[in-house]
């Protein structure tokens, strides 16, 4: 079989095992004892008096009622006056904004760090009230619990670690991964967040302080997809670290040897899946911040046999699709245009070439889908790394990047060699699109930006996705004011709008993975995408992810993958699925809140 057939069937087959894994037992079925519909139903707890309130998923704090105090034993343990969770918000809030103004920490956001302390407590004392706070708060928050600040973090974490959270698997720890799932307490788990530390943001080898970034987009999943919390594991795999800095250092937390590599560090992963997916094996395995080299040699030892994905690979590339098909609409021409976009990358690791993979199969069916258009579709990119231009010159190529690597006599009719500058690039091709997934910051210059002005696009776009902010490789202002107003841009981490004088705005996107859905592209309003917005604003998270996962629902039911979940099975999702609205108020019913449930106390 062809190889352009091979990829449209292993990518078909992607698709069925994510929309299975959607509606069972994911987003859509999610944990039902917290939804708005059966909220009241009571949660039994096997626990009383203070294990009750020392236990993060069932404390209530203040907001225990005199009722539920006495049947569970806390009456004397709280003071008297009892609590709405609204009231223990605002006394929250209070604290958190005074200790806000006196924190002290770093050079960009000098609140950035003491914030995620103040938010991070209150995660290990009362995880509905913290839930409940970062959804309210999702703008000012995400920056905080997940990029830019996870980044500081995780460069922190041997310091500000107090309580663990999650769980580690170690080297050492080889032969015992099976029976260490069992310390988890949950019976049911549904998604976990894994990293090796690897290649954490644009900040390399971070070791086993990378659990930050797990944990991060954990909260991303409870607070904008509506996951319960209490299925969800955040995981470190601790196969040393090559962090020289790391590896002198007597309080670092992980283990201090150096990485295993070879057949020895994918047994300890093999090991690791082979435990989890034992214990619960409806489970999705998320892959998070791997070094390129194991990114795609994991994913393609797991994807056909287990529910998992690459989150850099795979979800960077789908959001960054949505951008591209955004900034077509952007141009004002429609969306099927999007195979004549030239498009310059820069970076060609695990997030780059995932992009470019995707967005050329993107092009190919917009063409046909035949293997000419697959063929054909591949010559709209330009990849550079850190060694400039890659072409079928380049030596020892990465077997990711070579069906990237530009043809070298085609090449020199355009003025460009293996090895070409960024610069020479932009200069040469006037690309459409500037795509930066390097890892280093101020990568596009003033010079690489100046080239970009001779773009043949009405409207160029300039995505600088490496995290986090001082590793994008421009910020809007720089966009705007070198480049000239009429452009798109987004980046990774969360930026400002930029005033461009008149009354006018230069919208400054957030292109990052935690929006992870190629459907976002139709998402976006028409006046908005003229207006320069190609991601909605993340206060909207929690409606994309219902419109989304409604969608998700009625193709699985349509192309009969569908299995249903707990009492819905698949002929009752049918129906719900002839009427919009029904499917979305299922969706969103299904989707876990913050609400305290009644708690009653039963026997262990
Ligand atoms: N916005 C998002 O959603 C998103 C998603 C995934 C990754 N990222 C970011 O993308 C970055 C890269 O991630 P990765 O996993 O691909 O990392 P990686 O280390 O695997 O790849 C980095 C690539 O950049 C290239 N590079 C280095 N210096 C360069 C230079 N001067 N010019 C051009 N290319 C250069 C390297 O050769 C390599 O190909 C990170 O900063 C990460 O935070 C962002
Ligand atoms: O974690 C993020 O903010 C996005 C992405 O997964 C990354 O690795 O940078
Ligand atoms: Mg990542």
């Amino acid at each position: 079989m062809s190889n352009f057939y091979n990829q449209t069937r292993a990518a078909s087959s992607l698709m069925r095992r994510l929309k299975r894994s959607v509606i069972n037992p994911t987003a859509v079925s999610r944990a039902r004892c917290f939804t708005t519909t059966e909220g009241h139903r009571p949660t039994l707890v096997h626990k009383r008096s203070l294990d009750i309130l020392h236990d993060p998923w069932f404390n209530k704090g203040t907001a225990f009622s005199m009722t539920e105090r006495d049947r569970l034993d806390l009456r004397g343990l709280l003071p008297p006056n009892v609590m709405s969770s609204e009231q223990q918000i605002e006394r929250f809030m209070v604290d958190l904004k005074r200790l806000e103004v006196q924190a002290r920490d770093g050079p960009s956001d000098p609140n950035a760090l003491a914030k995620w302390r103040i938010l991070n407590r209150l995660h290990d004392r009362n995880e509905t009230m913290y839930y409940k706070v970062l959804i309210a708060n999702i703008e000012e928050y995400a920056p905080i619990v997940y990029t830019p600040t996870v980044g500081l973090v995780c460069q922190n974490y041997s310091g500000l670690f107090r309580r663990p959270r999650g769980m580690y698997f170690s080297a050492e720890d080889r032969g015992e991964m099976m029976s260490m799932v069992y310390n988890w307490p949950a019976d049911q788990v549904d998604m976990i967040v894994v990293t090796d530390g690897s290649r954490i943001l644009g900040l390399g080898d971070l070791g086993v302080q990378g659990i930050g970034i797990a944990i991060g987009k954990l909260d991303l999943y409870v607070a904008a997809a509506g996951i319960n919390p209490q299925r969800v594991l955040p995981v470190m795999i601790d196969v040393g670290t090559n962090n020289e800095k790391l590896l002198k250092n007597p309080l670092y937390l992980g283990l201090q040897q150096h990485r295993l590599d070879g057949d020895e560090y994918i047994a300890v992963i093999d090991e690791f899946m082979e435990a989890v997916f034992t214990r619960w094996p409806n489970v999705i395995v998320q892959f998070e911040d791997f070094q390129s080299k194991w990114a795609f040699k994991l994913l393609q030892r797991y994807r056909n046999a287990h529910r998992m994905f690459n989150d850099d690979v795979q979800g960077t590339a789908g959001v960054a699709i949505a951008g591209l098909l955004g900034a077509v609409r952007a141009q004002g021409r429609p969306m099927i245009d999007f195979p004549k976009q030239k498009i310059v990358v820069a970076g060609a690791g695990s997030a780059g070439i995932g992009v470019v993979n995707a967005a050329r199969k993107t092009m190919a069916r917009m063409l046909g889908n035949t293997e000419h258009a697959f063929d054909s579709a591949k010559s709209q990119f330009w990849v550079v790394d850190a060694n400039g231009l890659i072409t079928d010159e380049r030596e020892n190529i990465d077997p990711d990047a070579l069906p990237f690597a530009r043809n070298t006599n085609e090449a020199g009719r355009q003025g460009l060699r293996e090895g070409s500058s960024l610069v020479e690039v932009v200069r040469q091709v006037r690309p459409d699109v500037l795509l930066g997934l390097s890892g280093v910051g101020g990568l596009f210059s003033k010079e690489v930006l100046e080239a970009l002005k001779g773009s043949t696009s009405a409207k160029p776009a300039i995505f600088a996705m490496s995290n986090p902010t001082k590793n994008a490789e421009c910020t809007p202002e720089e966009a705007f004011s070198i480049v000239g107003d009429n452009i798109i841009f987004a980046s990774g981490s969360p930026f400002r709008d930029v005033d461009l004088g008149n009354g006018q705005i230069g919208h400054s996107n957030q292109g990052n993975n935690m929006y992870l859905f190629p459907g976002l592209a139709a998402y976006i309003t028409e006046d908005e995408v003229l207006k320069g917005m190609i991601f909605p604003p993340i206060s909207k998270i929690r409606d994309i992810t219902k419109e989304v996962a409604a969608a998700v629902v009625k193709e699985a039911v349509e192309e009969d993958l569908a299995e249903g979940y707990r009492d819905i099975d698949a002929r009752e999702l049918q129906k719900i699925c002839q009427n919009e609205e029904e499917v979305l108020e299922y969706v969103e019913n299904s989707m876990w809140s913050p609400e305290y449930p009644t708690l009653v106390y039963k026997r262990g």
